[in-house]
């Protein structure tokens, strides 16, 4: 039986979405953003693996423009996927390449500080047991613990912040705020937020001493459930098994999922490498690669994000030959995230569908949920969520 594979990595958009315009850095529309042709350009990119699969002409089919060096003739077949939902989020993403379109208009925190209305501060205190919150605004998570994490050990507090994202994150010491006790307490606020739109509550800890705060991989993801049945809950209702890989069981709050392999992504490239040989007939595996983002796009880093490209298009290499003759893969993102970019946010932009095991062509301009209805059509199994299979 054929297995389908889907691997996100995050934020490796390809510039073109036609309202970029609605979508801001600060005040800077995201008109032009474009994640890998400005990596090509200002940090050189050579990724060959990705390149023969149709990444180069994904690019100049999204956008017009010519990634640096990304030149090869397709070998696999390759398109360009617009999303439809309005957020350039991570969730967004997912859920429209999954079959569901956002429907409804996400809330997000107004850039002032305080970000957030006194009440909801009230519930986080109270959930907290603190007399207090700290952050309240727009941050890199990066930064804001730099700024914060005295103040947060000293006090106690927990460091909330956003970003122009639908999201709460709470940044927490795993020593001395705790680490169930963050995790606690982002459970506990969620309901208020999803009940707001808001898309996520995110616990983001950290640990380290002054001058010295990291962040870990204990990173969880408290997100909204998805408005309809999504491609996971599909194959799962076809009595078939989803192994999530990465974020994509916080992303779906697990629905539909049987198997959840979480690490960094180095180790999830293992975990991939392990299901080629052993993820039963008929399956679908999903994975999210979230360092291109969190470690590079976010952090404004295009040296750092290059070579993540060119470790994954190597690791990619090594996959691709080791799966069996009816394994469909695709790689694909859920938005951007142009490093050479103003600002830290996510940018408004197409992204790649790169198709293995579906022959050499181009399959033009698609839909974000064209994937999810790709895979159904691949399994052979009932489908009802949004988009047209390309297969
Ligand atoms: O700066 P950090 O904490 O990495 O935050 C980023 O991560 C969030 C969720 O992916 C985004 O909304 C963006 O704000
Ligand atoms: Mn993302
Ligand atoms: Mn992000």
């Amino acid at each position: 039986m054929p297995r389908a594979f889907v691997i996100v990595i995050d934020s490796v958009g390809i510039g073109g979405a036609p309202d970029a315009d609605q979508y801001f850095n600060g005040t800077l529309p995201d008109t032009g953003a474009n994640t890998v042709a400005h990596i090509a350009q200002t940090a050189g990119l050579c990724v060959p693996t990705l390149d023969a699969m149709g990444l180069g002409a994904a690019v100049q089919l999204a956008s017009a423009e010519t990634a640096k060096g990304l030149d090869t003739t397709p070998t696999g077949a390759w398109g360009a996927a617009t999303e439809k939902s309005r957020g350039k989020d991570t969730p967004s993403g997912h859920w429209e390449l999954a079959g569901v379109p956002v429907p409804w208009e996400w809330h997000t925190f107004p850039d002032t500080q305080p970000a957030f209305p006194d009440d909801l501060t009230a519930e986080i205190c109270a959930a907290a047991g603190t007399d207090g919150i700290l952050g309240n605004c727009h941050a890199s998570g990066t930064v804001i613990i730099e700024e914060l994490g005295d103040a947060h050990v000293q006090s106690g507090w927990p460091i909330c912040y956003t970003s122009v994202d639908s999201v709460l994150q709470i940044a927490a010491h795993e020593d001395h705020f705790g680490l169930q006790r963050l995790y606690d307490l982002c459970a506990a606020i969620a309901p208020t937020l999803h009940g707001m739109k808001v898309g996520r509550v995110i616990a983001r800890p950290f640990v380290g001493s002054s001058g010295n705060y990291t962040r870990t991989a204990n990173r969880k993801d408290f997100a909204i459930a998805t408005p309809a049945p999504t491609i996971c809950n599909y194959v799962a209702q076809a009595g078939r098994k989803v192994y999530a890989v990465g974020k994509i069981g916080d992303i779906f709050s697990m629905s539909g999922i049987s198997d959840l392999r979480k690490g960094r992504d180095a180790e999830l490239m293992g975990h991939l490498d392990d299901l080629v040989s052993e993820a039963d007939d008929g399956s679908f595996i999903f994975a999210n690669l979230v360092e291109f983002d969190s470690e590079y796009g976010h952090r404004r880093d295009p040296a750092g994000y290059a070579a993540h490209l060119q470790w994954f298009d190597a690791a990619l290499a090594e996959l691709l030959p080791k799966l069996r003759t009816n394994d469909l893969l695709i790689v694909t993102a859920d938005h951007g995230n142009d490093p050479t970019w103003p600002g830290t946010d996510h940018t408004r932009e197409r992204v790649p569908v790169l198709v293995h095991g579906a022959g050499a062509r181009p399959l033009g301009l698609l839909d974000f949920s064209d994937v999810g209805a790709s895979v159904a059509a691949h399994l052979k199994i009932p489908y009802q969520g949004e988009g047209k299979s390309f297969l």
